[in-house]
């Protein structure tokens, strides 16, 4: 039995992601040399936020600048060919917890403040993929063991706002969920011509069917009870019915909305398109998204509140938690000690996993595992900034998530994702399980 694959070589370089801008890609070899075995290389590609919440891990960049303007990542690159090469070759890539471990310990910050979380996960990632190789199993069995075979319901972008596009819709992501199906690729689908309906809908009403960055169309709309009436009319048109087959998310991406000084949320494109500046507080933040629950159907609701709002956090969960999922992305981070205060409190009953706000694959691990215990759901993501690698894809089945966050279907570097997912369903064969996650 394999026991003992020792990291032989890493080296990370600098690529592109989907927006253009510099990440970071690691290789690892391990095994080369042992008596009985190959040597294995795999990779993996780093994604990257926008809307990133401000207790995130560190993603170094080489100048504190605006990282729109494509800031480069050479320094975790030479992290990882330096400090972090020096503290992992020769380690065993098969014990993930030690090499991420022997990660966090060498940047010594509880932020990745050091090494930065883009050069660890980087690692961590490509670490786990080649120990998978070696073993000659899928990544998402190597994670997850023998008893993984759940697919997640995709919970599908069609029309992005905020920061994600230069529009007048105010929330950042409006998702589709498809739930009445017992089947993936028969769920993609369904999602993918709701998708393609929508596009016909704008084209009809002369509305811009330019995408932002995760492939939503990006019209400007009056307000996001116009958009909900969009998607309702996409789906209908599909043949299928809202709330019974097709459940909606949003997430609202609150912390970007919040104008600290006022302490109000600021709706720039309702504004816009009204002709006078539209701001909510907390509470009527909450009364807003009651009304929209109840004239549309609903399901999940991401970032309702900004990421220091615990009170408020608290309320919305007492007003809306009983029948939908209130998930935390900005409010936990994928981070236990935040994710712990949030189940101590009753703060949200969902979180949004998302490997690069942590820095190590264990550590995201981790956080699923306390969600579950606490009977929270957990949502795996991808970010606005994303790359060809698939490995969320993985990691979703992994988990048994039953979730999984990843934009339209008319991007490659979203697709990489779906197409993984479809591959691992044939791969699974009649024990793969696809499931509503709210029934
Ligand atoms: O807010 C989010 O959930 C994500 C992904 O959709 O966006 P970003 O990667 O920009 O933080
Ligand atoms: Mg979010």
């Amino acid at each position: 039995m394999l026991r003992y694959l020792p990291i032989r070589k890493i080296h990370a370089r600098q690529v592109l992601d989907s927006r253009g801008n510099p990440t970071v890609e690691v290789e690892v070899t391990v095994g080369e040399g042992v008596i009985g075995i190959n040597g294995y290389t795999a990779r993996a590609m780093v994604p990257s936020g926008a809307s990133t919440g401000k207790f995130e891990a560190v993603e170094l960049r080489d100048q504190e600048k605006d990282k729109y303007l494509g800031l480069g990542v050479e320094k975790a690159v030479q992290n990882v060919n330096t400090k972090i090469a020096e503290a992992v070759l020769g380690e065993n890539a098969l014990n993930q917890m030690y090499i991420d471990q022997i990660l966090q310990y060498t940047d010594g910050t509880d932020n990745k403040g050091n090494l930065g979380a883009n050069a660890t996960l980087g690692v961590s990632m490509a670490v786990a993929r080649a120990s998978a190789m070696a073993m000659r199993i899928p990544l998402y069995q190597y994670l997850g063991g023998c008893h993984a075979s759940r697919l997640p319901v995709p919970m599908m972008n069609i029309l992005n706002g905020g920061c994600h596009a230069d529009n007048t819709v105010d929330l950042q992501e409006f998702m589709i969920m498809p739930l009445g199906t017992d089947c993936f690729p028969e769920a993609l689908r369904m999602s993918a011509e709701i998708y393609q309906h929508l596009k016909c809908i704008l084209r009809q009403r002369n509305m811009n069917t330019g995408v932002g960055d995760e492939g939503g169309f990006a019209p400007d709309v009056k307000d996001s009870r116009q958009v909900l009436e969009l998607i309702m009319e996409a789906i209908e048109k599909s043949g299928y019915q809202p709330g019974k087959e097709i459940g909606i998310a949003i997430d609202a991406a609150a912390s970007e909305l919040y104008d600290e000084e006022r302490g109000v949320y600021v709706f720039p494109g309702e504004s816009q398109m009204t002709g006078e500046e539209v701001l909510r507080d907390s509470g009527e933040m909450i009364h807003y998204y009651q009304t929209l629950a109840q004239d549309f159907p609903v399901v999940s609701l991401e970032d309702g509140l900004h990421e220091d709002d615990w009170e408020g956090w608290k309320n919305l969960t007492k007003a809306l938690g009983s029948h939908l999922q209130l998930v935390g992305d900005d409010l936990f981070v994928t981070n236990i000690k935040r994710l712990g205060c949030g189940i101590r409190l009753d703060a949200a009953n969902a979180i949004l996993i998302k490997v690069n706000q942590i820095g190590t694959v264990t550590e995201a691990l981790d956080a699923v595992e306390m969600a579950h215990r606490a009977g929270y759901r957990s949502v795996i993501s991808h970010r606005s900034g994303e790359t060809e690698d698939p490995f969320i894809a993985d990691l979703a089945v992994a988990t048994g998530a039953g979730q999984i966050k990843t934009g339209a279907p008319c991007r490659s570097e979203r697709n990489a994702k779906y197409n993984q997912l479809l591959r691992i369903h044939e791969h699974l064969g009649g024990l793969a399980i696809y499931q509503n996650p709210f029934s």
